[in-house]
């Protein structure tokens, strides 16, 4: 795929993706799910997502937080297919009720 890169400041500045935040070059967002049902139905939606996007983010499901990490693999940077994926993600949140929680976003292990 042609991928466009994007900087961490476009990725914050495209629209809706206040949820968002840029550590270490990657795009992260801290969902608050209250209970393990909850953010279990968040994960199968964002991998519904990701699927048919073809485009994988990490997830780190814990009782009552999914955390979500997103980057383009092949450019190991943010591209526009990032902020395309982490607006879905954002909007799966909140057609479940989950909120977001930018202030709590931590850079986690792994790549
Ligand atoms: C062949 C396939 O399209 C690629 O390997 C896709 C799969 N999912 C991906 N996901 C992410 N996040 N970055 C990629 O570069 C990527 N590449």
């Amino acid at each position: 795929m042609a991928y466009v890169v994007v900087s961490g400041d476009e990725f914050l500045s495209a629209s809706g993706l206040g949820d968002w935040r840029v550590v270490a070059g990657q795009a992260h967002a801290l969902f608050r799910t209250r209970d393990f049902a909850t953010g279990l139905r968040l994960v199968a939606e964002i991998g519904r997502i990701a699927e048919a996007a073809d485009h994988h983010p990490d997830v780190n499901l814990r009782y009552g937080v999914v955390e979500v990490r997103v980057s383009t693999h092949d450019t190991q940077s943010l591209t526009t297919v990032d902020i395309a994926l982490a607006r879905a993600i954002s909007a799966a949140a909140r057609d479940l009720g989950v909120k977001a929680e930018p202030s709590s976003v931590r850079a986690w292990d792994g790549r």
